[in-house]
């Protein structure tokens, strides 16, 4: 279903616009020790204390609580991937919600806003916002986070503009953004697409809008999902041995990304494991371990079945690698899923 307008009368928000916050987790709700200690804290907070810690944030507008998870985002799996965007798409098509943020960990947190930015059937904005530092820390980032996000999810050019993430006074697209960074407040990038917009001195000032198909746009719906199949990542490098490739085909892996050296050039046993690949129907996708660039089409691809992910990184071209293999395993159709989204 495609939700566009919301709802014009509104009767139980007594006018004002409402927007959903759904707690996944991650540092944004987590605390620790002490103000000083920036590592080693745990999830504690649920929705309703980061609204404590920000009064203001109910000025913006009419806030709903959803506590759905409360993990770390490494520990995020394709079932609680697949948790995460239900919901989301339950609460959007409340005619009455305006906008809905997702707070996340951050360390997975581009994997989830690119899968909800392939098969959200909205046009409403969704947010998903994380911190660097503990709710307990001394200059935590994740309040002025959350109410920016709040603030860009009531932006009406928030609309239509696919999965956005806020962090740290930018605004990225979803399949654009990558965190590039261990510890510091400005993790996230963008490197080469750039940040869409930023938000300044209270403003939400936009420069461009993403390009390539998503929510409503894409062929991906969660209503046929029943669930995602398995794909790993597989890093190469110098001395790289032959035995990743034995193992995921043997556990059952029906995609493998090769995080492959350079514009996705392929070691010895990088290219024996592309050609183990295809012989057990496993589907083949090259990315790149670099972080910057687009891996291109190269003569290889034919010759042993691959896919070039494009400017998608390794973590980015498996979800989209899950999803468009619940639809096809065909190369054609891949490709075709790698040049669009
Ligand atoms: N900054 C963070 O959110 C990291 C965190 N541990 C996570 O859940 O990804």
């Amino acid at each position: 279903m495609t939700v566009s307008e919301p709802r014009r009368d509104r009767r139980s928000t007594g006018g004002r616009p409402r927007v959903v916050v759904l707690g996944t987790g991650g540092t944004i709700a987590s605390s620790a020790d002490s103000a000083t200690q920036l590592h080693d804290y745990r999830v504690t907070a649920g929705v309703e204390d980061m609204f404590t810690a920000i009064p203001e944030l109910h000025a913006l507008a009419d806030l709903r609580a959803v506590n759905l998870l409360q993990l770390d985002s490494h520990a995020i799996d394709s079932a609680a991937l697949l948790t995460i965007a239900r919901r989301v798409a339950k609460e959007l098509a409340d005619p009455e919600v305006d906008g809905l943020i997702v707070t996340h960990g951050t360390d997975t947190l581009e994997e989830t806003a690119y899968f909800l930015n392939l098969v959200l059937k909205s046009t409403k904005p969704v947010v998903v916002v994380g911190a660097m530092r503990p709710a307990s820390a001394l200059s935590a980032d994740g309040p002025l986070n959350l109410y920016n996000a709040v603030r860009v999810a009531l932006a009406p050019a928030a609309h239509g503009k696919g999965v956005l993430v806020v962090m740290n006074d930018r605004l990225f697209a979803a399949r654009d953004v990558a965190k590039a960074h261990t510890t510091a407040v400005e993790a996230f990038e963008a490197a080469e697409e750039g940040c869409l917009g930023r938000i300044a001195c209270g403003g939400i000032h936009l420069f461009h809008a993403p390009l390539r198909l998503h929510t409503a746009a894409t062929s991906f719906s969660l209503d046929r999902l029943a669930e995602l199949p398995m794909a790993d990542i597989i890093f190469d490098h110098q001395g790289a041995g032959i035995h990743h490739y034995h193992a995921a085909i043997d556990a059952g892996a029906r995609g493998i990304v090769l995080a492959a050296t350079g514009n996705g050039s392929l070691s010895p046993s990088a290219r024996l494991g592309a050609e183990l690949a295809a012989r057990a129907g496993v589907a083949f996708v090259r990315s790149s371990r670099v972080g910057r660039g687009i891996v291109t089409p190269s003569f290889d691809d034919e010759t042993l079945g691959m896919v070039a992910a494009g400017s998608l990184n390794p973590q980015k071209a498996r979800i989209l690698l899950m999803l468009a293999l619940t639809q096809s395993h065909e190369l054609h159709h891949l490709r075709s899923c790698f040049e669009r989204y």
